[in-house]
């Protein structure tokens, strides 16, 4: 094994004056909230005031599993109504102990039925998974209703009056709730940079993917479930606490949870301060709906109006909308990287935070590293694998061909678990792998790319690289991604493939050759000891091609193992040794490319006489399936 170091150096935004101003106004904002109470003992500001923290730390929190992960939840008021019943039951049976020490514990237990909320509803997402929370909502509502002994049914509890002097006014709710929201947002701020985060934004875009990639769907999804319903269950006691009188009804009405989930999605659910914005625009409007405008009917037709407005005119959201705005004016007129020329890349010799290299076997000594025995896969009455069987030796750079429909996209889908297998086994290493989900697959050094490219839009270039997970504690789920160590290995592997210059832009606005060095360079820092190309040559310019056989070649001097699907056949028959083919799901050759050039029978079914050999050079076919 070799090891080297290389020093790359880490670009900063911090001299941006548009993000100084942003935070110049978020600081103002600050200290207007702290400074509010003092200025003005105005009540029914200060209840407005109060309400909106209420709804700025509950749209927060589903900011990490609605804006990160992408499931939008329609329960996120049962943490508020936990949160309130546990301060209720609790203050009203433990006499002598003030209720604020009965705060933390409402954080645990919104966790922890978040916890059984993220377990019971894994499985599900888009409208399965909202009908789920909405049914939680209900449920929990009905228990509240139904364990009177506790709750005191729908007669409701109430709570000791505060002690404190009425001098103080709600000062103690007040601040009590800019604390949560600071320390709310203090996480989400944090997991946003972390490889959690980027896990969670992952999933988002395309979970299939992520677990390619290494990350471990159910547990990052159960995590971002407590976290975002911690800080909740907090704001829902000092809210009960604040109210001194709850009831099922109130502390568990839909209609909170649809006002938290118009505050994320007005202010900008994926932003940091997009859901406080939304908090403190929707409550104001409640209160107005209600005082001023009769409430009732007018409340749910302005809601609804407000919701229809921002999924047609701004979809992201408010704070994004805007950040998007300043970004085109600043960067109208300027070059920008479009149209550039790919980097000729690095060298692999420099590559050490992001790559283990192994010597190599010899070629006769090789063992296999994948051995895939008799997989099949059939949609509907179509057998698109059927009974395939392959062997790829360690240190090989070995083909897979075939014609189009043979089986071959399918075959690498059902090796890495993108898609379950009917039947047949998957060895890895001499393991069996094929019971394991993507992820656990990706840890034991199973990378794979895509015939179609499939990177995280919503992430930068180097996000996409470095949300490869190459193995899963919590400890790394907590690291720092977008500086450091993690940084420094995606930019190195970024620098390799020649788009290091692209590591700050989306990966939506990135070309389709881009696209697949990005993709590579994502696949590569998982650091596989097996890597499944899916048509590496397809679709880019034939100067890109030159360069990924270039790279795949020096990969495999260094250790790497490929299984490369392509097309392409000068590329393949030069690049790979054995190759395989495919036809009907079934493997119906082996050899090596001369081998397979003679075959009559592969002749016959895909390449034609193009690459018929002359005779003289053509040996008889080793092995015929
Ligand atoms: N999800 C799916 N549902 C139904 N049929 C599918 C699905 N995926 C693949 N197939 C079918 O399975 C067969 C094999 O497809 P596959 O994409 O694996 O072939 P391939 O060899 O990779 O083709 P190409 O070289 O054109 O990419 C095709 O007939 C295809 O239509």
């Amino acid at each position: 094994m070799t090891t080297a170091t290389t020093s790359v150096k880490t670009r900063t935004t911090s001299s941006d004056p548009v993000r100084w101003a942003g935070r110049g106004l978020a600081a103002l904002a600050g200290l207007l909230l702290v400074l509010f109470p003092l200025l003005s003992d105005d009540r029914y500001y200060q209840n407005m005031i109060i309400l909106s923290l209420v709804f700025a730390v509950g749209a927060s929190g589903l900011s990490i599993i609605a804006g990160y992960a992408g499931y939008i939840s329609l329960g996120q008021g049962a943490f508020i109504g936990v949160g309130g019943y546990t301060i209720g039951v609790l203050a009203t049976r433990v006499p002598g102990v003030s209720p604020w020490w009965w705060v933390p514990l409402a954080g645990v237990v919104g966790g922890l039925l978040a916890l059984v909320l993220g377990l019971v509803s894994l499985r599900s997402r888009g409208p399965s998974f909202v009908i789920i929370t909405v049914a939680f909502l209900f449920l929990v509502q009905v228990i509240a209703v139904n364990w009177s002994s506790l709750t005191g049914g729908t007669a409701g509890l109430t709570l000791p009056l505060p002690s404190w002097s009425s001098d103080m006014l709600n000062w103690p709710f007040h601040y009590a709730l800019v604390a949560i929201l600071g320390l709310q947002l203090l996480m989400a701020w944090w997991i946003r940079r972390t490889k959690l985060g980027m896990g969670l934004i992952a999933i988002r875009e395309d979970e299939t993917k992520a677990a390619t990639i290494g990350i471990n769907l159910p547990v990052e999804k159960v995590i971002a479930f407590v976290a975002s319903s911690f800080f909740v269950g907090m704001a829902g006691a000092v809210y009960g606490y604040y109210l001194t009188f709850i009831d099922p009804r109130g502390m568990f009405s839909i209609l909170l949870s649809v006002q938290i989930v118009l505050a994320l999605l007005i202010g900008g659910k994926a932003s940091l301060w997009g859901p406080v914005l939304g908090a403190f625009i929707i409550e104001p409007l409640n209160e107005i709906a209600n005082n001023n405008l009769g409430g009732g009917n007018t409340r749910l037709f302005l809601f609804g109006g407000l919701l229809i407005a921002v999924v047609v005119f701004l979809p992201q959201g408010i704070l994004p909308a805007i950040e998007e705005l300043i970004d085109k004016v600043r960067n109208r007129g300027r070059a920008g990287l479009s149209g550039a020329r790919i980097g000729t890349g690095g060298s692999l010799a420099s590559l050490t935070a992001s790559l283990t290299v192994v010597e190599r076997e010899p070629a006769a000594q090789a063992k296999p590293l994948l051995e895939v025995k008799g997989l099949t896969k059939s949609f509907g009455g179509l057998a698109a694998v059927d009974g395939a069987s392959l062997v790829v030796p360690e240190g090989s750079i070995t083909g897979l061909i075939g014609p189009n429909g043979s089986g071959k996209t399918t075959l690498f889908n059902l090796i890495d678990d993108t898609i379950h297998a009917d039947s047949g086994e998957v060895w890895l290493a001499g393991e069996r792998i094929d019971g394991l989900p993507s992820w656990a697959r990706a840890h034991r050094g199973l990378g794979r790319t895509f015939q179609i490219t499939r990177l995280f839009g919503d992430l930068t270039v180097l996000e996409n690289v470095v949300a490869a997970q190459r193995s899963f504690s919590l400890e790394q789920l907590g690291r720092i991604a977008v500086s450091g160590p993690e940084a420094k290995a995606a930019e190195e592997l970024l620098e390799y493939v020649g788009m290091r210059a692209y590591r700050d832009q989306k990966a939506r606005a990135l070309s389709y050759g881009q696209q697949k060095m990005v993709e590579l360079a994502q696949v590569l820092m998982l650091d596989p000891r097996l890597i499944l190309l899916d048509e590496p040559a397809g679709g880019i310019n034939p100067v890109l091609i030159d360069r990924m056989g270039e790279m795949i070649r020096e990969l495999n001097s260094y250790g790497k193992t490929f299984l490369i699907v392509e097309h392409n056949m000068p590329f393949v028959l030069g690049l790979c040794d054995p190759v395989h083919v495919l036809s009907r799901g079934r493997t119906m050759a082996t050899g090596t490319p001369a081998e397979i050039q003679a075959d009559p029978a592969v002749i016959d079914a895909y390449l034609g006489d193009d690459f018929l050999l002359e005779p003289e050079s053509a040996p008889e076919p080793k092995v015929t399936l």
